[in-house]
Protein backbone atom coordinates (compact mmCIF):
# COMPACT_ATOMS: atom_id res chain seq x y z
CA UNK A 1 0.00 0.00 0.00
CA UNK A 2 1.47 3.79 -1.05
CA UNK A 3 -0.32 5.10 2.04
CA UNK A 4 1.20 5.04 5.22
CA UNK A 5 0.85 6.09 8.76
CA UNK A 6 3.66 9.07 8.59
CA UNK A 7 1.68 10.99 5.92
CA UNK A 8 -1.91 11.43 7.07
CA UNK A 9 -0.48 12.59 10.77
CA UNK A 10 -0.61 16.39 10.68
CA UNK A 11 -3.10 19.33 11.15
CA UNK A 12 -6.36 19.45 9.60
CA UNK A 13 -7.69 22.38 11.26
CA UNK A 14 -6.68 26.10 11.97
CA UNK A 15 -4.18 26.85 15.33
CA UNK A 16 -7.00 26.58 17.50
CA UNK A 17 -7.63 22.88 16.33
CA UNK A 18 -11.08 24.11 15.23
CA UNK A 19 -12.47 24.19 12.21
CA UNK A 20 -16.26 24.81 10.61
CA UNK A 21 -16.87 24.76 7.03
CA UNK A 22 -19.32 27.19 6.41
CA UNK A 23 -22.18 26.85 3.95
CA UNK A 24 -22.21 28.93 0.93
CA UNK A 25 -25.40 30.67 1.82
CA UNK A 26 -24.23 32.39 4.97
CA UNK A 27 -22.92 35.57 5.10
CA UNK A 28 -20.98 34.11 8.07
CA UNK A 29 -18.27 32.77 5.11
CA UNK A 30 -17.00 35.86 4.87
CA UNK A 31 -17.00 36.65 8.63
CA UNK A 32 -15.21 33.21 9.27
CA UNK A 33 -12.90 34.15 6.83
CA UNK A 34 -11.94 37.86 8.33
CA UNK A 35 -11.97 35.62 11.94
CA UNK A 36 -8.86 33.57 10.17
CA UNK A 37 -7.32 36.42 8.67
CA UNK A 38 -6.51 38.63 11.24
CA UNK A 39 -3.93 41.12 11.12
CA UNK A 40 -0.97 39.89 12.56
CA UNK A 41 0.24 41.78 15.84
CA UNK A 42 4.00 43.50 15.61
CA UNK A 43 6.61 41.72 17.45
CA UNK A 44 8.49 43.65 20.33
CA UNK A 45 11.83 43.69 20.17
CA UNK A 46 13.64 40.28 21.07
CA UNK A 47 10.89 38.80 19.39
CA UNK A 48 8.00 39.03 22.43
CA UNK A 49 4.49 39.96 22.01
CA UNK A 50 4.15 42.08 24.93
CA UNK A 51 0.31 41.83 26.00
CA UNK A 52 -0.80 42.35 29.28
CA UNK A 53 -2.69 39.11 31.19
CA UNK A 54 -5.85 41.31 31.54
CA UNK A 55 -5.22 42.07 27.63
CA UNK A 56 -4.99 38.23 26.89
CA UNK A 57 -7.87 37.04 28.57
CA UNK A 58 -10.27 39.26 27.01
CA UNK A 59 -8.72 38.89 23.59
CA UNK A 60 -9.18 34.77 23.94
CA UNK A 61 -13.25 36.00 25.60
CA UNK A 62 -13.75 37.55 22.10
CA UNK A 63 -12.33 35.24 20.10
CA UNK A 64 -14.02 32.66 21.74
CA UNK A 65 -16.88 34.29 21.54
CA UNK A 66 -16.36 35.09 17.66
CA UNK A 67 -16.14 31.32 17.23
CA UNK A 68 -19.23 30.28 18.95
CA UNK A 69 -20.70 33.11 16.82
CA UNK A 70 -19.27 31.85 13.57
CA UNK A 71 -20.45 28.22 14.36
CA UNK A 72 -24.10 29.38 15.14
CA UNK A 73 -24.12 31.39 11.85
CA UNK A 74 -22.82 28.05 9.96
CA UNK A 75 -25.21 26.19 11.79
CA UNK A 76 -27.86 28.17 10.93
CA UNK A 77 -26.75 28.34 7.16
CA UNK A 78 -27.07 24.64 6.69
CA UNK A 79 -31.01 24.50 7.85
CA UNK A 80 -32.95 24.47 4.51
CA UNK A 81 -35.35 27.05 6.38
CA UNK A 82 -33.26 29.46 6.18
CA UNK A 83 -32.14 29.13 2.75
CA UNK A 84 -35.46 29.16 1.52
CA UNK A 85 -35.63 32.57 3.01
CA UNK A 86 -34.65 33.89 0.13
CA UNK A 87 -36.99 35.55 -2.42
CA UNK A 88 -38.51 33.73 -4.67
CA UNK A 89 -37.38 34.55 -7.87
CA UNK A 90 -33.93 34.46 -6.95
CA UNK A 91 -33.90 31.24 -5.50
CA UNK A 92 -35.85 30.30 -8.88
CA UNK A 93 -32.67 31.51 -11.06
CA UNK A 94 -29.94 30.55 -9.07
CA UNK A 95 -32.14 26.73 -9.27
CA UNK A 96 -32.20 26.78 -12.92
CA UNK A 97 -28.86 27.78 -13.08
CA UNK A 98 -27.24 25.24 -10.90
CA UNK A 99 -29.22 22.76 -12.54
CA UNK A 100 -27.42 23.49 -15.48
CA UNK A 101 -24.21 22.98 -14.12
CA UNK A 102 -25.06 19.69 -12.20
CA UNK A 103 -27.97 17.69 -14.16
CA UNK A 104 -29.77 15.14 -13.08
CA UNK A 105 -27.79 11.94 -13.16
CA UNK A 106 -31.30 9.79 -14.50
CA UNK A 107 -31.69 12.61 -17.37
CA UNK A 108 -27.83 12.22 -18.17
CA UNK A 109 -27.94 8.30 -17.60
CA UNK A 110 -27.07 7.59 -21.16
CA UNK A 111 -24.29 9.86 -21.15
CA UNK A 112 -22.94 8.67 -18.16
CA UNK A 113 -23.01 5.09 -20.12
CA UNK A 114 -21.47 6.24 -22.64
CA UNK A 115 -18.72 8.24 -20.64
CA UNK A 116 -17.70 5.09 -18.86
CA UNK A 117 -17.64 2.97 -21.90
CA UNK A 118 -14.68 0.37 -21.67
CA UNK A 119 -13.46 1.14 -18.14
CA UNK A 120 -14.19 -0.51 -14.49
CA UNK A 121 -17.19 1.28 -12.82
CA UNK A 122 -16.54 1.19 -9.53
CA UNK A 123 -19.42 2.76 -6.72
CA UNK A 124 -18.79 4.37 -3.93
CA UNK A 125 -22.19 5.14 -1.33
CA UNK A 126 -22.42 7.33 1.62
CA UNK A 127 -25.22 6.25 4.12
CA UNK A 128 -27.30 8.74 5.59
CA UNK A 129 -29.67 11.05 3.21
CA UNK A 130 -27.89 8.70 -0.07
CA UNK A 131 -29.49 5.34 0.98
CA UNK A 132 -31.29 6.07 3.96
CA UNK A 133 -33.97 9.47 4.01
CA UNK A 134 -33.06 11.30 7.03
CA UNK A 135 -34.64 11.26 10.02
CA UNK A 136 -35.28 13.10 13.46
CA UNK A 137 -33.39 9.74 15.20
CA UNK A 138 -30.10 8.96 13.94
CA UNK A 139 -30.81 5.29 15.27
CA UNK A 140 -34.10 4.73 13.53
CA UNK A 141 -32.29 5.73 9.53
CA UNK A 142 -33.36 2.29 8.19
CA UNK A 143 -32.52 1.71 4.51
CA UNK A 144 -35.54 0.36 3.02
CA UNK A 145 -35.91 -3.39 2.13
CA UNK A 146 -36.13 -2.32 -1.91
CA UNK A 147 -33.09 -0.52 -1.72
CA UNK A 148 -30.69 -2.83 0.27
CA UNK A 149 -32.12 -5.22 -2.19
CA UNK A 150 -31.11 -2.66 -4.96
CA UNK A 151 -26.92 -2.14 -3.36
CA UNK A 152 -27.30 -5.79 -3.03
CA UNK A 153 -27.43 -6.11 -7.13
CA UNK A 154 -24.98 -3.66 -7.42
CA UNK A 155 -22.36 -5.10 -5.35
CA UNK A 156 -22.73 -8.14 -8.00
CA UNK A 157 -22.23 -6.17 -10.99
CA UNK A 158 -19.53 -3.51 -9.66
CA UNK A 159 -16.69 -3.30 -6.84
CA UNK A 160 -19.13 -1.19 -4.68
CA UNK A 161 -18.53 0.45 -0.86
CA UNK A 162 -20.23 2.48 2.00
CA UNK A 163 -18.36 5.49 3.02
CA UNK A 164 -19.65 7.13 6.09
CA UNK A 165 -19.73 9.46 8.94
CA UNK A 166 -20.94 6.89 11.06
CA UNK A 167 -19.04 3.99 12.64
CA UNK A 168 -18.49 0.86 10.55
CA UNK A 169 -20.57 -1.72 12.49
CA UNK A 170 -23.32 0.92 13.45
CA UNK A 171 -23.65 1.45 9.40
CA UNK A 172 -22.91 -2.35 8.69
CA UNK A 173 -25.76 -2.80 11.20
CA UNK A 174 -27.96 -0.81 8.70
CA UNK A 175 -26.83 -2.04 5.36
CA UNK A 176 -26.04 -6.24 6.32
CA UNK A 177 -24.67 -6.89 3.07
CA UNK A 178 -21.21 -8.91 3.63
CA UNK A 179 -20.05 -8.62 0.52
CA UNK A 180 -19.06 -4.60 0.48
CA UNK A 181 -16.38 -2.81 1.23
CA UNK A 182 -17.48 -0.11 4.58
CA UNK A 183 -15.18 3.01 5.25
CA UNK A 184 -16.66 3.95 8.62
CA UNK A 185 -16.07 6.94 10.74
CA UNK A 186 -15.58 9.24 7.44
CA UNK A 187 -13.52 6.91 6.05
CA UNK A 188 -11.11 6.37 9.25
CA UNK A 189 -11.83 3.16 9.72
CA UNK A 190 -11.67 0.47 6.85
CA UNK A 191 -12.27 -2.44 6.16
CA UNK A 192 -12.98 -5.16 3.10
CA UNK A 193 -15.84 -7.89 2.24
CA UNK A 194 -16.14 -10.43 5.03
CA UNK A 195 -17.32 -12.64 2.53
CA UNK A 196 -17.95 -13.81 -1.22
CA UNK A 197 -16.99 -10.55 -3.54
CA UNK A 198 -15.75 -11.30 -6.45
CA UNK A 199 -13.93 -7.84 -5.86
CA UNK A 200 -12.20 -8.97 -2.94
CA UNK A 201 -7.70 -8.91 -3.50
CA UNK A 202 -6.31 -11.86 -2.22
CA UNK A 203 -6.97 -14.11 0.58
CA UNK A 204 -6.56 -11.00 3.47
CA UNK A 205 -8.89 -8.61 3.93
CA UNK A 206 -7.67 -5.23 4.03
CA UNK A 207 -8.41 -3.28 7.06
CA UNK A 208 -7.01 0.07 7.93
CA UNK A 209 -7.58 2.50 10.96
CA UNK A 210 -5.13 5.86 10.03
CA UNK A 211 -6.35 7.47 13.54
CA UNK A 212 -6.12 4.38 15.78
CA UNK A 213 -4.14 6.30 18.49
CA UNK A 214 -7.29 9.03 19.22
CA UNK A 215 -9.40 5.79 19.91
CA UNK A 216 -8.60 6.82 23.92
CA UNK A 217 -9.13 10.58 23.29
CA UNK A 218 -12.45 10.42 21.69
CA UNK A 219 -13.91 7.88 23.95
CA UNK A 220 -12.95 10.56 26.77
CA UNK A 221 -14.22 13.62 24.48
CA UNK A 222 -17.44 11.31 23.84
CA UNK A 223 -17.89 11.01 27.72
CA UNK A 224 -17.33 14.90 28.42
CA UNK A 225 -19.22 16.05 25.37
CA UNK A 226 -22.71 13.41 27.11
CA UNK A 227 -22.20 15.27 30.55
CA UNK A 228 -21.74 18.60 29.16
CA UNK A 229 -24.50 18.75 26.69
CA UNK A 230 -27.43 16.98 29.17
CA UNK A 231 -28.83 20.01 30.04
CA UNK A 232 -30.05 21.07 26.14
CA UNK A 233 -33.36 19.44 25.70
CA UNK A 234 -32.75 17.89 22.34
CA UNK A 235 -28.53 17.24 21.94
CA UNK A 236 -27.86 14.00 20.92
CA UNK A 237 -23.75 12.60 21.48
CA UNK A 238 -22.93 9.89 19.03
CA UNK A 239 -20.06 7.47 19.66
CA UNK A 240 -18.36 7.00 15.95
CA UNK A 241 -15.44 5.41 17.56
CA UNK A 242 -13.01 7.94 15.27
CA UNK A 243 -14.69 10.67 15.52
CA UNK A 244 -18.22 12.24 17.51
CA UNK A 245 -21.51 13.54 16.54
CA UNK A 246 -23.41 16.23 18.38
CA UNK A 247 -26.76 16.45 16.70
CA UNK A 248 -29.10 19.68 17.15
CA UNK A 249 -31.67 18.70 14.64
CA UNK A 250 -34.16 18.42 17.50
CA UNK A 251 -32.67 21.16 19.83
CA UNK A 252 -34.64 24.05 19.70
CA UNK A 253 -32.89 27.03 17.62
CA UNK A 254 -32.63 29.54 20.65
CA UNK A 255 -31.01 26.99 22.27
CA UNK A 256 -27.79 26.63 19.49
CA UNK A 257 -25.23 29.12 20.86
CA UNK A 258 -25.75 27.67 24.36
CA UNK A 259 -24.85 24.09 22.58
CA UNK A 260 -21.87 25.41 21.00
CA UNK A 261 -20.49 26.87 23.92
CA UNK A 262 -21.12 23.78 25.48
CA UNK A 263 -19.41 21.91 22.33
CA UNK A 264 -16.41 24.40 22.35
CA UNK A 265 -16.01 24.35 26.77
CA UNK A 266 -14.67 20.30 25.88
CA UNK A 267 -12.83 20.42 22.39
CA UNK A 268 -11.08 23.82 23.39
CA UNK A 269 -9.00 21.20 25.38
CA UNK A 270 -8.02 19.00 22.90
CA UNK A 271 -6.13 21.11 19.78
CA UNK A 272 -5.53 17.46 18.16
CA UNK A 273 -8.77 17.70 17.29
CA UNK A 274 -11.42 19.44 14.46
CA UNK A 275 -14.68 20.23 14.25
CA UNK A 276 -16.59 20.01 11.22
CA UNK A 277 -20.31 20.04 10.46
CA UNK A 278 -23.01 17.89 8.43
CA UNK A 279 -26.76 17.89 8.41
CA UNK A 280 -27.35 19.47 11.68
CA UNK A 281 -24.91 18.02 13.34
CA UNK A 282 -21.72 19.01 14.83
CA UNK A 283 -18.44 16.75 13.95
CA UNK A 284 -15.37 16.25 16.23
CA UNK A 285 -12.77 14.20 14.27
CA UNK A 286 -8.95 14.29 14.49
CA UNK A 287 -6.63 16.31 12.77
CA UNK A 288 -5.13 13.85 10.62
CA UNK A 289 -4.77 14.33 7.09
CA UNK A 290 -7.72 12.19 6.45
CA UNK A 291 -11.24 12.10 5.14
CA UNK A 292 -13.64 10.78 2.91
CA UNK A 293 -11.63 11.05 -0.63
CA UNK A 294 -8.32 9.87 0.67
CA UNK A 295 -10.44 6.48 1.71
CA UNK A 296 -11.77 7.19 -1.78
CA UNK A 297 -8.19 6.80 -3.14
CA UNK A 298 -7.34 4.23 -0.70
CA UNK A 299 -10.34 1.72 -1.44
CA UNK A 300 -9.23 2.00 -5.16
CA UNK A 301 -5.56 1.07 -4.73
CA UNK A 302 -6.59 -2.12 -2.18
CA UNK A 303 -9.41 -3.27 -5.10
CA UNK A 304 -5.88 -2.90 -7.52
CA UNK A 305 -6.70 0.42 -9.33
CA UNK A 306 -3.93 2.65 -8.26
CA UNK A 307 -2.61 3.75 -11.25
CA UNK A 308 -5.20 2.43 -13.68
CA UNK A 309 -6.67 4.97 -16.68
CA UNK A 310 -9.31 2.55 -17.27
CA UNK A 311 -11.46 3.04 -13.54
CA UNK A 312 -14.68 4.76 -13.64
CA UNK A 313 -15.28 5.74 -10.08
CA UNK A 314 -18.67 6.99 -9.19
CA UNK A 315 -19.08 8.97 -5.62
CA UNK A 316 -22.59 9.10 -4.19
CA UNK A 317 -23.18 11.38 -1.13
CA UNK A 318 -25.27 14.45 -0.29
CA UNK A 319 -23.23 16.06 2.56
CA UNK A 320 -20.27 18.57 3.21
CA UNK A 321 -18.05 15.97 4.03
CA UNK A 322 -18.77 13.99 0.68
CA UNK A 323 -17.23 16.96 -0.84
CA UNK A 324 -13.77 15.66 -0.24
CA UNK A 325 -14.33 12.87 -2.51
CA UNK A 326 -15.97 14.69 -5.22
CA UNK A 327 -12.94 16.70 -4.76
CA UNK A 328 -10.70 14.00 -5.78
CA UNK A 329 -12.59 12.85 -8.84
CA UNK A 330 -12.54 15.78 -10.09
CA UNK A 331 -8.78 16.55 -9.85
CA UNK A 332 -7.74 12.76 -11.02
CA UNK A 333 -10.06 13.63 -13.97
CA UNK A 334 -11.52 9.98 -13.11
CA UNK A 335 -15.37 9.38 -13.27
CA UNK A 336 -17.61 12.01 -10.84
CA UNK A 337 -19.57 12.65 -8.03
CA UNK A 338 -23.01 13.10 -7.92
CA UNK A 339 -24.61 15.06 -5.15
CA UNK A 340 -28.06 13.85 -3.46
CA UNK A 341 -29.97 17.48 -2.95
CA UNK A 342 -33.42 19.10 -3.42
CA UNK A 343 -31.44 22.73 -2.49
CA UNK A 344 -28.81 24.20 -4.79
CA UNK A 345 -25.60 23.60 -3.49
CA UNK A 346 -22.06 24.72 -3.95
CA UNK A 347 -19.98 21.48 -4.87
CA UNK A 348 -17.45 19.60 -6.48
CA UNK A 349 -20.27 16.94 -8.31
CA UNK A 350 -20.96 17.16 -11.81
CA UNK A 351 -24.34 15.21 -11.24
CA UNK A 352 -27.41 15.51 -8.91
CA UNK A 353 -30.09 13.29 -8.07
CA UNK A 354 -33.08 14.55 -5.28
CA UNK A 355 -33.45 12.20 -2.63
CA UNK A 356 -32.82 9.22 -1.66
CA UNK A 357 -35.68 7.16 -3.78
CA UNK A 358 -33.65 8.88 -6.87
CA UNK A 359 -30.10 7.42 -5.73
CA UNK A 360 -32.00 4.10 -5.62
CA UNK A 361 -33.83 4.48 -9.56
CA UNK A 362 -30.26 5.31 -11.04
CA UNK A 363 -28.37 2.23 -9.22
CA UNK A 364 -30.98 0.40 -10.68
CA UNK A 365 -30.58 1.55 -14.22
CA UNK A 366 -27.22 0.47 -13.49
CA UNK A 367 -27.55 -2.42 -12.82
CA UNK A 368 -30.25 -3.23 -15.89
CA UNK A 369 -27.91 -1.66 -18.43
CA UNK A 370 -24.93 -4.37 -16.54
CA UNK A 371 -27.46 -7.07 -17.28
CA UNK A 372 -27.77 -6.24 -21.11
CA UNK A 373 -24.44 -5.92 -21.44
CA UNK A 374 -22.66 -8.57 -20.12
O1 LIG B 1 -21.54 10.17 6.04
P1 LIG B 1 -22.96 9.81 6.41
O2 LIG B 1 -23.26 8.36 6.29
O3 LIG B 1 -23.94 10.67 5.66
O4 LIG B 1 -23.06 10.19 7.96
C1 LIG B 1 -23.12 11.56 8.37
C2 LIG B 1 -23.88 11.63 9.67
O5 LIG B 1 -25.09 10.90 9.43
C3 LIG B 1 -25.96 10.71 10.54
O6 LIG B 1 -26.59 11.95 10.84
C4 LIG B 1 -27.43 12.42 9.79
O7 LIG B 1 -28.53 11.49 9.63
C5 LIG B 1 -29.41 11.36 10.77
C6 LIG B 1 -30.43 10.29 10.45
O8 LIG B 1 -31.15 10.59 9.29
C7 LIG B 1 -30.03 12.71 11.09
O9 LIG B 1 -30.86 12.63 12.25
C8 LIG B 1 -28.91 13.75 11.35
O10 LIG B 1 -29.47 15.03 11.53
C9 LIG B 1 -27.95 13.81 10.14
O11 LIG B 1 -26.85 14.66 10.41
C10 LIG B 1 -25.22 10.15 11.72
O12 LIG B 1 -26.10 10.04 12.81
C11 LIG B 1 -23.98 10.95 12.04
O13 LIG B 1 -23.27 10.34 13.10
C12 LIG B 1 -23.11 10.99 10.81
O14 LIG B 1 -21.93 11.72 11.07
Amino acid sequence: MGITKQNVAGGGGNSSGVEVMPDMYSASLSMYAASLQKPPVAPAAGGFIKISRRKLLKNLEVNSAERISSWVDSMKASSPTHVKAAPRSLTEDHSSSWMLHHPSALDMFEQIIDASQGKQIVMFLDYDGTLSPIVDDPDQAFMSKQMRATVKKLARCFPTAIVSGRCRDKVYSFVRLGELYYAGSHGMDIKGPAKGSKYKKGDQSVLFQPASEFLPMIDEVYKKLVEKTKSTPGAKVENNKFCVSVHFRRVDEKEWTELAQQVRSVIKEYPELRLTQGRKVLEIRPTIKWDKGKALEFLLESLGFANCTNVFPVYIGDDRTDEDAFKILRDRGQGFGILVSKFPKETNASYSLQEPEEVMNFLRRLVEWKRLNI
